[in-house]
């Protein structure tokens, strides 16, 4: 069964339109990248799917059932972790998780249990009798999705849950992701870190100007791209100064430069490799080793749009 269907889904803001006739089926079990740049219109989705925003056209079904005229029904199988942090700070850990539970109508010994379950999700077990002002960014992260998810939703869906916070909570909130979809939940997750939803996601959506660019498993949509090549350079220099000589060469498409590292995306058939060399070397810099790269999820983004996921 479908968990969501989105059918022509718009949503006009003015003369804008932020999503643009968006159809999409997610099945039971799956997890569910949601991949675009700032802007592409993820957030917008989310929240006509979460009845924050009305459409201004097409049709939202969970679980088969039109959320417009099953809004109950949709909400108390729906568990949304915001982008926003949505936790009071005056209250417990434990009386965060347990008040939004409270709200889909646990009550009693199963509040208790489902509200310490879902603490012990995302590692606050230890955390539940502190208030969240004490926490770091990333503990907070982790209270909002322990907070959308104590209900046991069906489908859960996570907005950007990983923006700017630490490696050990980034950690945490990806496993907790696993178990709950081990556990039966089916889960969406946007972001913008094309490594994460490489890591997780067992099919992924490229969201671009609001519409749904392409859409399959990262290994259907890595086979998809043919035309461009990617090399990697393991290389001594002053860094910061080598990807604009070479930005301008024949069949360059993108130089990314990181520690040490050249990435370079290039134009496949395009007998390019011995120029970027030798204007390295002109250059002064050392090359250590050289490297073909096998596409992932970056280059299939670029490809598709002609810019970068990240600017
Ligand atoms: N209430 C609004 N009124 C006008 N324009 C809006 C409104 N909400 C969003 N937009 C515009 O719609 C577009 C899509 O925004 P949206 O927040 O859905 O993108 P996103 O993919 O979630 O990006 P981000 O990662 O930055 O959240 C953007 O250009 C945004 O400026």
């Amino acid at each position: 069964m479908n968990v969501l269907e989105l059918r022509g889904l718009t949503k006009k803001f003015g003369d804008y339109i932020a999503v643009d006739n968006m159809s999409l089926s997610i099945r039971q079990g799956e997890i569910f990248g949601f991949l675009g740049a700032n802007g592409a219109g993820k957030s917008t989705t989310i929240n006509m799917i979460s009845m924050l925003l009305r459409p201004s056209k097409g049709e939202i079904r969970i679980l088969d059932k039109d959320i417009m005229q099953q809004r109950r029904f949709a909400k108390l199988n729906l568990g949304i972790v915001p982008q926003d942090l949505a936790i009071y700070e005056d209250m417990t850990a434990y009386e965060n998780v347990s008040f939004f539970a409270g709200l889909y109508g646990l009550r009693g010994a199963r509040l208790k249990e489902r509200s310490l379950e879902a603490l012990a999700f995302v590692g606050l077990s230890d955390k539940a009798k502190a208030l969240p002002r004490t926490f770091s960014g990333g503990m907070k992260r982790r209270l909002n999705i322990a907070c959308a998810i104590a209900h046991k939703p069906k489908l859960i869906i996570m907005d950007e849950p990983t923006v700017g916070i630490d490696p050990q909570s980034r950690n945490y909130i990806l496993a907790s992701v696993r178990a709950l979809n081990e556990t039966g939940s089916t889960i969406i997750y946007t972001s913008h870190y094309m490594e994460e939803v490489e890591e997780i996601c067992s099919r992924i959506a490229i969201v671009d100007h609001g519409k749904i660019i392409a859409e399959g498993t990262k290994e259907q949509l890595k086979a998809s791209i043919t035309d461009v090549k990617e090399i990697s350079l393991d290389i001594k220099s002053p860094e910061g100064t080598e990807a604009g000589l070479l930005q301008s060469l024949p069949g360059v498409r993108l130089v990314m430069q990181e520690a040490g590292q050249l990435r370079i995306q290039s134009d496949v058939g395009m007998e390019n490799l011995n120029l970027i060399l030798r204007k390295l070397l002109e250059e002064g810099v050392e090359i250590c080793s050289v490297e073909e790269r096998e596409p992932n999820l970056e280059t299939v983004f670029l490809t598709l749009t002609g810019r970068k996921l990240r600017d």
